[in-house]
């Protein structure tokens, strides 16, 4: 059976860990990495992993004009870059390539510019692609509405180095209509994430955590999207959307 060649863009933290999870997959082929800088590195991202065989050929954003796409076909794209990212596969979306963005904070023109692609190609926008996190993300909508009086706050916990609130905790504020100050974000040493939603009732606290103990849990998450996206219409999907069906499908009858 034929391979689903990725294109990939981003090979920082994650980036690198996630394009390793599709390296050793066998569903896929790692065709080529995007990343910003033309630093001087090797020419295939398998190497800079430490596997002997070669895949995944390494570009940087410059490398990518109107005939990348076509020179270097790929059945989907897989974004961990950063906002700007989106910029450079307009022409992918146009040729109807499917697309996962995991970047967890566009800059309002970017985001606008992902959103047009969708009437061009399936998009699938996720902050946070874990699977955990996304049934956390609907088990709390479940109990906000199963329990409308309770107080909820939200803890997000990162590694020292990240200066953002977590695209994570505004969405599942967003969602739960919560303002921001109810988010608590906590930076200490290498986390790499955690969160946790607190829902606070008389007599009783429910908690509903996530904790991402290696990076490869986003590249599972992004191999379960893959999956997904391929074949379907051209449109805009999320991580819930998909969880939110499965919910449904397998609510349990007592
Ligand atoms: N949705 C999810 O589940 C998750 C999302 N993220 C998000 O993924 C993104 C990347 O995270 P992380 O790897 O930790 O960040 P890093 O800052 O470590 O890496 C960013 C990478 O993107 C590359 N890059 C930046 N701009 C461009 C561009 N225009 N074109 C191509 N490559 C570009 C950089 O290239 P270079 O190496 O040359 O500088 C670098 O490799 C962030 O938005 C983060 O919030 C992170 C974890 C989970
Ligand atoms: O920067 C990260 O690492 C992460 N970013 C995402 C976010 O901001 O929510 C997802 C994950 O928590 C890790």
């Amino acid at each position: 059976m034929e391979k689903i060649r990725v294109g990939f863009f981003g090979f920082g933290k994650t980036g690198k860990v996630v394009a390793n999870e599709f390296l050793s997959d066998p569903l896929f082929t790692l065709t080529w990495v995007v990343r910003r800088s033309q630093v001087d590195h090797q020419k295939y991202a398998s190497h800079m992993l430490g596997h002997e065989f070669a895949a995944g050929e390494i570009f940087a954003a410059t490398d990518v004009n109107e005939d990348f796409f076509l020179a270097r076909p790929v059945d989907i794209i897989v974004d961990f870059s950063d906002s700007t990212g989106v910029r450079l596969y307009k022409k992918a979306a146009q040729m109807g390539i499917p697309i996962i963005s995991a970047i967890s904070k566009y800059e309002p023109q970017d985001l606008e510019l992902l959103q047009s692609y969708i009437k061009l190609t399936p998009v699938l926008y996720s902050p946070n692609i874990t699977l955990g996190i996304n049934v956390v993300m609907v088990a709390a909508q479940i109990l906000q509405k199963i329990a409308p009086h309770a107080d909820i706050e939200i803890v997000e916990e990162h590694f020292k180095g990240k200066t953002e609130i977590s695209g994570t905790a505004q969405k599942i504020a967003s969602v739960l209509n919560l303002e921001p100050e109810h988010v608590n974000s906590i930076r200490v040493g290498g986390i790499v994430g955690h969160h946790e939603i607190i829902f606070g009732m008389p007599y009783q606290i429910i908690r509903l955590s996530h904790q991402s103990i290696n990076r490869a849990a986003f590249g599972q998450g992004a191999i379960f999207g893959a999956k997904f996206l391929i074949g379907k219409p051209p449109g805009m999907y999320t991580m819930e959307t998909i969880i939110a069906e499965m919910f449904r499908q397998n609510i349990p009858v007592y």
